[in-house]
């Protein structure tokens, strides 16, 4: 972080990942040898660390950055009864075990029933740990939420966990870079999950494979950063290997006073050299992709990859009608296991659930956006309605502007943070068959719990789904949707 820029370098145009890139780099790699890459913050949680801890601990090692690594509960957590021993056993045993790590390694550790315990990629932004040009990573495909902030954030796997606690540094090989330019004007209740889920759709779940993928453009510009880490958070379900936006002044209003943000002159330093971040005027990309947001309509998936969307406005579609043989038996397969008609219009889908959660949309920003269409309404009969804030503070906080209050009377569940239904690693599951709209990430078949079945969407749509029991937008509420600028995920910074 904070790291001088070479005059040699900045001569050729860069953009903001090799920037981010060239300031870490501690020994490039020769003859086709990964680069060595410096990593400025560790994020743990107990899914993808024992074993790392393991290796560690049987080669006699201590971590080498206590202080850059920081450890939270979240998906084994229980989202009821939190100050009750955790009834589930592999449940618990993750969690003592995270617990006893923590203590052994000395590393700070947020658990169950800390303010700052939640979703891992929630709790690093608002603690202000994420900051523009650092490097992050996480045993956690999701990782590449942080992006928003302008960091190169990667998520990885067990063994390079062990490597990044045993030495802070991580062997990486080069990426690609891809511009995702989204140039235009969001309508009122279409909000940043519609444009990545348009995104995904466009260029297919393996459309980003061995590319950085550049949030850029005018509509880009204009989200919160709680906007920006709903798009950078999901690049991976398009295959990248992450997804950045470079900082600006929504990046830094939303930084200041946050607990790890700089103060004082080492603020201004900072923002000086956030500032240098930017992808420099003339630099190349070797791809490129574009989104028009004028045009772009509520999303929603309608099949078992992210990448399987359309507009809520469309019916399913017709497998045959797909040129790709691999795609199109995707597709059928699909269906079948989705229980959904060709040809049936979307709007005419009705869900058993509504999950209101998950490291895609689970900030304040999203709750409030939910809670403005529900407000003073009741949820449709017989759908079951759970909303889940992404950390403790985020809780805390819709409490405090009386969200709770808002989401019981329309007659939704309450509950305490972590990933929860996302993917069901804790109770908070759906039944065979079940049909659920969520503001998750992934609608992979038995995902939110075995013969499952989900649909990728919006809050606004979550939330207008929830009201009519079927899949629906604030579009079909007609003209009382409570529909505000917050809602699109524009403006506003906090
Ligand atoms: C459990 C974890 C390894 C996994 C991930 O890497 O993404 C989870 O967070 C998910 O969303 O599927
Ligand atoms: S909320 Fe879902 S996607 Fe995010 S880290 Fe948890 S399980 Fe993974």
């Amino acid at each position: 972080m904070n790291a001088p820029i070479d005059s040699a370098t900045t001569a050729r145009p860069r953009t903001l990942a090799e920037k981010v890139w060239e300031a870490h780099l501690v020994k490039k790699g020769e003859g086709g040898t990964p680069d060595l890459i410096y990593i400025d913050l560790h994020l743990v949680h107990e899914v993808t660390s024992p074993q790392a801890f393991d290796g560690l601990r049987m080669a006699g090692r201590p971590v080498r950055r206590p202080d850059l690594t920081i450890a939270t509960e979240d998906h084994n957590t229980p989202t009821l009864d939190i100050d009750k021993p955790i009834a589930d056993l592999t449940s618990r045993t993750q969690i003592e075990t995270l617990r006893r790590n923590a203590a052994e390694f000395g590393i700070r550790l947020h658990s169950l029933g800390d303010k700052e315990q939640g979703i891992v990629h929630v709790v690093g932004p608002q603690l202000g740990l994420t900051q523009p040009g650092i490097t992050v990573v996480c045993g956690d495909s999701h990782t590449s939420t942080h992006g928003a902030f302008g960091a190169m954030a990667f998520g990885i796997g067990t063994s390079e966990v062990e490597h990044v606690l045993a030495t802070q540094t991580l062997p990486l090989k080069a990426f690609k870079t891809m511009a995702v330019n989204v140039e235009g004007t969001l309508r009122p209740g279409v909000t940043a999950k519609d444009i990545i889920l348009a995104v995904i759709a466009k260029i297919g779940t393996g459309g980003g494979q061995g590319y950085v993928l550049e949030y850029r453009g005018s509509a880009i510009r204009a989200l919160s950063m709680d906007g920006r880490m709903t798009i950078c958070n999901m690049s991976i379900e398009a295959g990248a290997r992450a997804g950045m936006v470079a900082p600006d002044e929504t990046t830094y209003e939303y930084l200041r006073g946050r607990a790890h943000a700089p103060t004082g002159d080492d603020w201004d330093d900072a923002v000086a050299y956030w500032q240098t971040l930017a992808t420099d005027e003339g630099a190349e990309f070797d791809a490129e992709v574009f989104i028009d947001a004028d045009t772009l309509e509520p999303f929603v998936t309608w099949g078992t990859n992210p990448g399987q969307g359309v507009s809520l406005s469309d019916a399913v579609p017709d497998p045959a009608t797909i040129e790709d043989q691999h795609e199109r038996a995707a597709a059928e397969r699909a269906l079948e296991y989705m229980d959904l008609e060709a040809g049936t219009p979307l709007k005419d889908i009705r869900v058993d659930a509504v999950f209101m959660g998950s490291c895609t949309n689970s900030r304040i920003e999203d709750l409030r956006a939910f809670a403005s269409i529900i407000k003073g309404k009741q949820k449709a009969e017989g759908v079951r309605v759970m909303v889940v804030p992404g950390s403790a503070r985020v809780r805390l906080e819709a409490e405090a502007e009386g969200l709770d209050k808002v989401i019981e009377e329309f007659g939704a569940e309450w509950r305490f943070a972590g990933c929860s239904m996302c993917l069901g690693m804790n109770p908070d599951q759906l039944a065979p068959g079940e049909r659920c709209a969520s503001t998750s990430n992934r609608n992979f078949e038995g995902r939110q719990g075995k013969g499952g079945r989900t649909h990728l969407v919006s809050p606004l749509v979550a939330a207008a789904t929830a009201i009519r029991g079927t899949l629906s937008s604030p579009w079909d509420l007609g003209l009382d949707s409570g529909l505000t600028a917050h809602s699109t995920n524009e403006g506003e910074a906090r």
